[in-house]
């Protein structure tokens, strides 16, 4: 049974590529309620399945076994209510800034009968969205000419211009410095409030997990499953200081602790030490 107040609703959801020796078990049973509104961070390592579980929620995927819901209506492929943004920029180059933002927009368009109300309100949609992530002054600029961070402001103004119930973002800050991660964070944070949707982003920084969610999803590998769920005890209101301090470098230690016991890097590390020291007795 789905809750109603759940944005997403998913049951021992199985998914595998491929077939016969090929055949990778890329997610194993995974159940997880997303409430409307809730930021949800997907951590674990690598090739635990979180870019899969991502994709497959944005019906890029197809499931094996299970089921998953979207405002209690089955994912059976991309629609208008979820939308993605991605590590890598993947904006047009041949279009402005501006027209990229409004070219997602224009294609719903298609679709459906518009009225130039409709257009109207699109257009200061996306003057909106253009002021609030910085971008006013280079709206007539191409792609190339802009800084990675300034690329993913476009990228994320793009997703948010359909007003998705969902957001789902793969390591959509992974590509960027230090410092311009951290502004991102904020402005993050900053947009999470204003337009209340439902977020679920996946990193591989356990630091940017916490700080950004309201839960961390732990995942570990062979096969992706879901470990642990940890709850982030801060409330809405967060500033960078925020990371240096106790509660945080606790939680974060506990999740880095699971990664680490569920990676098998551990074992690996142990196996090694064994035989090294086994070359030396020799
Ligand atoms: N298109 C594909 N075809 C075959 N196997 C795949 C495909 N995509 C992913 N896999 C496999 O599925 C498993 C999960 O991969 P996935 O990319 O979802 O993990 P991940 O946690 O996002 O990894 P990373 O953190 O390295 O990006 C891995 O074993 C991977 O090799």
């Amino acid at each position: 049974m789905t809750n109603p107040v759940n944005k997403i609703s998913i049951r021992h959801l199985d998914k595998h590529y491929g077939a016969g020796a090929r055949r990778t078990q890329a997610l194993h049973n995974i159940n997880l309620d997303i409430a409307a509104g809730e930021f949800i961070t997907l951590v674990g390592a690598s090739g635990c399945g979180k870019s899969t579980l991502l994709r497959t929620l944005g019906g890029l995927e197809e499931y094996s076994i299970g089921s998953l819901a979207c405002n209690g209506r089955p994912v059976d492929g991309p629609g208008p209510d979820r939308a993605m943004v991605f590590q890598s920029y993947s904006l047009y180059p041949w279009l402005t800034v501006m027209e990229n933002i409004r070219f997602c927009r224009k294609l719903h368009f298609h679709r459906d009968n518009t009225t130039s109300a409709d257009v109207e309100q699109a257009s200061g949609r996306s003057d909106a969205l253009l002021a609030l992530m910085g971008l006013s002054h280079v709206k007539h600029a191409y792609p190339a000419e802009l800084s990675g961070g300034m690329q993913q402001r476009v990228a994320i103004a793009r997703a948010l211009m359909v007003r998705p119930d969902v957001l789902l973002m793969d390591e959509p800050f992974g590509a960027l410095d230090a410092q311009t991660r951290e502004v991102m964070h904020d402005l993050m944070r900053y947009l999470y409030l204003l337009e209340k949707t439902t977020v679920v982003f996946v990193t591989h920084d356990v630091e940017e997990a916490i700080y950004l969610g309201q839960r961390v999803v732990v995942m570990a590998p062979r096969p992706g499953r879901i470990d642990s769920v940890f709850d982030v005890p801060f409330g809405p209101d967060r500033h960078q200081d925020l990371k240096l301090a106790p509660e945080f470098t606790e939680l974060k230690r506990r999740i880095l602790d699971r990664i680490r016991e569920t990676s098998g890097m551990k074992t690996d590390l142990e196996q090694l030490k064994k035989l090294t020291e086994h070359q030396h007795g020799n």
